[in-house]
Parts: C-alpha cells; sequence; structure tokens
C-alpha cells in the first residue's frame, strides 16, 4: 500500500537562536549562542559533555524553564514566530516543536496505538475515529516502524525492543505533526543495528520535519547532519559555539584547532 502524507507541511520551519545566554541560579551555562536551524536539515550539536547542549536543545521549544531555578535570555525563532513571545502558550509551542529524549519513554502500559495517539490529548488535537486509525499508520509508516508492528497495534508499547521503543517515541512526536522535532541523543541507549533504524528514519524524516540532534557520536553526526554546531565551555566559562557550517566543512576543514581537535577525538 502506497502512503500519501497531504497534511503534511513540507520542509517543517526554520527555528533560529539569537543571543541566547541560559543560567541556573546565578551559574551561566551558556553564552550568547547563535544558530539558524534551517528547514529540510539534520543539525547535529556536538561537544564534550556540560558544555551545553542538552540546555541548549531544551531551550528550543520551552523546557528550560521547567527547571525552577533557570532563566535565560535572547530569542528563539520558529520562522517569524517568537516562541518567548509573551501571552505565547507554551503547548503551541510543544506542539510544534517536539522532543525525542535519550532514553525511550513510551507509555509502557497503553497500547502501541495508544501510544502513537497520545499527544493529541495533551495538545487538544481532535481526529475522528477513522483519522486516528489512519494516523496510526501513518506516523509508524514514517517513524520505519509499521511493518514491524502492524500485527501487534494493541500489545503494550512496553512490549517492544529498545529499538522499536524509541521509532515508537518518534512516531509519537509526529501524530502532532510538528514543525521541528529535537533529538537528544536518541541513540546512545541503542545497540548498533537499531541506532541504524533510527538514523535511517532521520534521513526519511528530513525532508518534511527540522531535525535538530544532540550526539556525542561523531560519526552519527557525520552520517545523519547537513549542518553541524561545535559547543566548548572552556575553563568554567559558560557554553558557547565555537564553529557552525556544513558538516563536511566541520569535520574536513574547521576553521578552528579546537574544532579539529574535538572531531578527531583528541579531547572530550
Ligand atoms: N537542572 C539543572 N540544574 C542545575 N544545573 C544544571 C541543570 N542541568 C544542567 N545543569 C548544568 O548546566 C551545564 C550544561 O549542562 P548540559 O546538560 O546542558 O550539558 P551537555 O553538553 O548537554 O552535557 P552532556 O553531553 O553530558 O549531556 C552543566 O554545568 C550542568 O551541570
Amino acid at each position: 500500500m502506497t502512503l500519501t502524507f497531504p497534511q503534511v507541511a513540507v520542509g517543517g520551519a526554520t527555528l533560529s537562536a539569537h543571543d541566547v545566554s541560559a543560567w541556573f541560579g546565578t551559574h551561566k551555562v551558556l553564552e550568547r549562542v547563535n544558530l539558524t536551524m534551517a528547514a529540510g536539515e539534520v543539525t547535529a550539536l556536538i561537544g564534550p559533555s556540560g558544555c551545553g547542549k542538552s540546555t541548549f536543545l531544551r531551550i528550543l521549544n520551552r523546557m528550560h524553564e521547567l527547571v525552577p531555578s533557570a532563566s535565560l535570555a535572547g530569542e528563539v525563532r520558529l520562522d517569524e514566530t517568537d516562541i518567548y513571545e509573551p501571552g505565547r502558550r507554551i503547548t503551541d509551542t510543544r506542539k510544534r516543536i517536539g522532543m525525542v529524549f535519550q532514553k525511550p519513554n513510551p507509555f509502557p502500559a497503553m497500547t502501541i496505538a495508544e501510544n502513537v495517539l497520545a499527544g493529541l490529548k495533551l495538545t487538544g488535537t481532535k481526529v475522528s475515529r477513522g483519522g486516528r486509525v489512519d494516523l496510526v499508520e501513518e506516523c509508524l509508516t514514517r517513524a520505519s516502524l509499521w511493518h514491524e508492528v502492524k500485527d501487534r497495534l494493541r500489545e503494550p508499547g512496553g512490549a517492544l525492543s529498545g529499538g522499536q521503543q524509541q521509532r515508537l517515541c518518534i512516531a509519537r512526536s509526529l501524530a502532532v505533526r510538528p514543525d521541528v522535532l529535537l533529538m537528544d541523543e536518541p541513540c546512545s541507549a541503542l545497540d548498533p543495528t537499531s541506532t541504524r533504524r533510527v538514523e535511517e528514519t532521520i534521513h526519511l524524516l528530513r525532508s518534511e520535519v527540522t531535525i535538530v540532534i544532540v550526539t556525542h557520536n561523531m560519526q552519527q553526526a557525520a552520517r545523519v547532519s547537513q549542518q553541524c554546531a561545535f559547543f566548548l565551555a572552556e575553563q568554567g566559562t559558560p557554553g558557547q559555539i565555537v564553529e557552525s557550517g556544513p558538516t563536511d566543512e566541520i569535520f574536513d576543514s574547521p576553521s578552528d584547532e579546537r574544532t579539529n581537535d574535538y572531531v578527531n577525538g583528541r579531547f572530550g
């Protein structure tokens, strides 16, 4: 069966950060980060542990503010919309900018189909019964999981392998039709085969959804991304972007010696 996805916005939306700084209490962890994450591309955020990659990612869909001591300065735009504009609802932002976490987190007792649809309730999206059936198939197909689970839709999500659970979480994120998908080390808990499947899924999705991925795996950054940003927090200073640009340039001819050392495994 050939599926078409007429309601999917082709190419996602462009996300851009302007002079973004962040704090936990008085501890400044990011310093004036500027980055454009273009529609239709995968942007990889790389850098040593503690340089602020996850904090930056969480700022991009307003999760940073869930930490009581957290604060930030600067601006984040989704195309022309300022996502921190006063009066803008957080749920509107989260609907347009989804997140997939390091550890697969399906609702273990819910069925596979219910997991896919779980985000609709949270965002108040109404879909008819027939529409829900189609949506489950569409999202599982887009997450490269349909063929493995099409006869098991009523089984619990927790019964799947780790790699399948992560693709189920991707399907769940896709069900609310986001423009952007943020991924925080989505393969770090997976074996090499499952990692490959998730990477293939990222490759298939990138023309439809803008993807930003944090990864510690340099080969993965090189395989999945078209753009790359290298973050570094030197000697107790807040994290900054040392260099960003096309992934092949960052890996083959970086302009900063520190980028060269990091991508070649000489520190971090
Ligand atoms: N909830 C929090 N409360 C206080 N400090 C935090 C919190 N989360 C992160 N930090 C601090 O912010 C800084 C950046 O952390 P962050 O997790 O963003 O880095 P990272 O580059 O993603 O690291 P890793 O690669 O290890 O995940 C670190 O100094 C960290 O200790």
